[in-house]
This record gives structure tokens, C-alpha cells and sequence, in this order.
């Protein structure tokens, strides 16, 4: 169908799901996990290290999220020029821990459409769960932004969040990504070309691919767990924020923070000086 209103509500199916411990070793991998640091980052990306269990960071939950909150959503629009689609904002909740393997269920549905006159932006929610016993692992809310899809006369929907005042932003994390990172990242399962086809990201209207969304998303993560959290993903709550920006392969990382938890806000910007990342919230508990 085309996007409109009459899209609102629509259920996207209900998809069942399995990872492996291989699955979310890649994926710690993949958003920057490196593993130089026993105390943090072994855990997440060995499974047979002395002394370690294997966990797994709580952003993994994207990835069945986005089968259905954006797979599912795409199965349902005629006509989309895919190009034309922006992963807009991104949030995880956590429920429970997520183990290193399982069988699991997701479902989705389409929470809001806004008209923007010049794009359309759709929101969806899904639920991943235990196939065996039910219990909610993660709920994934996500905005996709389609570029030209605007004007059929829709509610024009929220604009951007509140800034959060410059001077609480009183911690600084940094990172550098690298030129790999997005043909990394695909391996997760995200073969988008949009993010490794030269003449298809130039079709975009950008001049080379992009990272994906969810992979800034996860390096953000990542570093904000280990910072606030001591790596813990038992304290991760959620995480939130809104792609302001393109990011491309080997570009910085920097996250200002506002360090009073348990809600910490926080913005991310590039070596440019562009922000990529707005209306960022890391909650613990
Ligand atoms: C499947 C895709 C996979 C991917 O991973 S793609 C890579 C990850 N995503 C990105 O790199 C996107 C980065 N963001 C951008 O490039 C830009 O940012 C946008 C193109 C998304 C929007 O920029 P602009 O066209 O200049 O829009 P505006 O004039 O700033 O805003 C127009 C209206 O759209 C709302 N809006 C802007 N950005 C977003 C967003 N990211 N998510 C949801 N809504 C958005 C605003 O608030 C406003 O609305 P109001 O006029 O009512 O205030």
C-alpha cells in the first residue's frame, strides 16, 4: 500500500527468530567491540575465555527488531524507491538480559505516520520474546524517513525533541570508526546497499556509502555501557536517539554526556563538527 494514514495500526507479521552465540559475537564485533579489554569487552566477543560468560551487548536487539519493524514494514509499501529511505531514530527497551543464543518471536506493528510535506516519517513498534517462555526480551521502536514520500495531507507529527542544555553536557567519549565498518556491520545481516555500493549510495545523493544507522547506534552503546554501567548489560533500561546527520566509514565518534544518571542525555557529533546523533537518552535500571 502506499504511505499514508491508513497505515496506522497495520500489524507487520510475526516472525520467528533464532541467534547464536556466532551471532552475537559478530555483532559486538561489528559495532567496535574489540575485545582489548578483559574487564569489558572479552565478554561480549569470546565465548571460551577462562573465567568469562559470555553476554551480549542489549543493542543486538535491533537486529530482529528491524525484520519486522523495518523488513515487515517494506513487505507491506508498493512502489517505495528504497533509495529514497532514511533510518530516522531508534530506540531499544530492555526487558530481560539477552542470553547468547536463542529462539525467539517477534512482532510489529505501525505505531504512527507523519507527513512532513517533503518526506514521509513511519514509526513502528515490535517485540522480541522467548520462543519458549514467552518473557519479553526487548521492545524496538524505530523511524524510518522517507525522503520525497510527503503531501497526501497528514498530521504533520512532533518535531524534534528538547535540547538538553550544552553546559550538562559534561562528559566526553570518543571513538573513530572504522573504513571497514559498515561492510562489518552488513555481515550482521543489514545488506542495504546504501551502505557498500559506491554507485548506488551516489543514486542516494550521497557522495559514497553510509554507515548504517543501527550500527552508530550500537557503537554508541557500547560505549556508553562501559562507561555507566561498567559494561554491565544487566543495567542497561534503553536507549534512545535520532539520526541528525550521515555518518561515513572512518569518521569520529563524539559523544557529549551528561554524566547524572540514571537518565543520561546525550548528543554525538563527528570531527566536522556535524551532529549526527540528537535527543540521545541512555537510561540505567
Ligand atoms: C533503512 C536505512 C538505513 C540507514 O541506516 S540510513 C543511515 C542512518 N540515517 C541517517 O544517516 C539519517 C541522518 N539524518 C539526515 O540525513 C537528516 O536528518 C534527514 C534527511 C533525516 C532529515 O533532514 P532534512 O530533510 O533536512 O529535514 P528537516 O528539515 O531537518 O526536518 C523536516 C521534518 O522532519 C523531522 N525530522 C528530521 N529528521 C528526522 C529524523 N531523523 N527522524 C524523524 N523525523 C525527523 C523534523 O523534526 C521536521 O519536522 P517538523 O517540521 O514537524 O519539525
Amino acid at each position: 500500500m502506499p504511505i499514508n494514514d491508513e497505515l496506522i495500526g497495520r500489524r507487520l507479521g510475526v516472525v520467528e527468530t533464532s541467534w547464536t552465540s556466532r551471532d552475537t559475537r559478530l555483532y559486538a564485533l561489528a559495532v567496535g567491540a574489540s575485545g582489548a579489554d578483559p574487564e569489558q569487552e572479552l565478554q561480549f566477543t569470546t565465548e571460551n575465555s577462562a573465567g568469562i560468560t559470555q553476554r551480549v551487548l542489549p543493542t543486538f536487539g535491533v537486529i530482529d527488531g528491524g525484520r519486522v519493524g523495518v523488513g515487515g514494514l517494506l513487505r507491506e509499501l508498493d512502489d517505495v524507491d528504497l533509495s529514497r529511505m532514511l533510518h530516522g531514530a531508534q530506540e531499544v527497551e530492555q526487558h530481560q538480559e539477552l542470553p547468547a543464543s536463542a529462539e525467539a518471536v517477534t512482532s510489529g506493528r505501525v505505531t504512527a505516520v507523519w507527513d512532513k510535506g517533503k518526506a514521509a516519517v513511519i514509526e513502528t513498534e515490535s517485540v522480541t520474546s522467548d520462543a519458549v517462555s514467552g518473557e519479553r526480551y526487548v521492545t524496538c521502536r524505530q523511524t524510518l524517513f522517507f525522503r520525497g514520500y510527503g503531501g497526501w495531507g497528514g498530521e504533520r507529527g512532533p518535531g524534534a525533541g528538547t535540547p538538553v542544555p550544552e553546559a550538562e553536557l559534561d562528559r566526553t567519549l570518543k571513538t573513530t570508526t572504522r573504513l571497514d565498518q559498515a561492510l562489518l556491520y552488513r555481515l550482521t545481516g543489514d545488506a542495504n546497499p546504501l551502505h557498500s555500493d559506491p554507485a548506488y549510495a551516489r543514486g542516494a545523493g550521497f557522495p559514497r556509502p553510509i554507515l548504517h544507522g543501527m550500527c552508530v547506534y550500537g557503537v554508541v552503546g557500547r560505549l556508553l555501557l562501559n562507561e555507566f554501567a561498567d559494561g554491565d548489560p544487566a543495567a542497561f533500561h534503553s536507549l534512545r536517539g535520532r539520526f541528525s546527520a550521515p555518518t561515513y566509514p572512518g569518521d569520529d565518534l563524539v559523544v557529549s554526556v551528561s554524566g547524572r544518571g540514571p537518565e543520561h542525555r546525550f548528543v554525538v557529533d563527528n570531527q566536522r563538527g556535524e551532529r549526527i546523533l540528537s535527543d540521545g537518552c541512555f537510561v540505567i535500571g
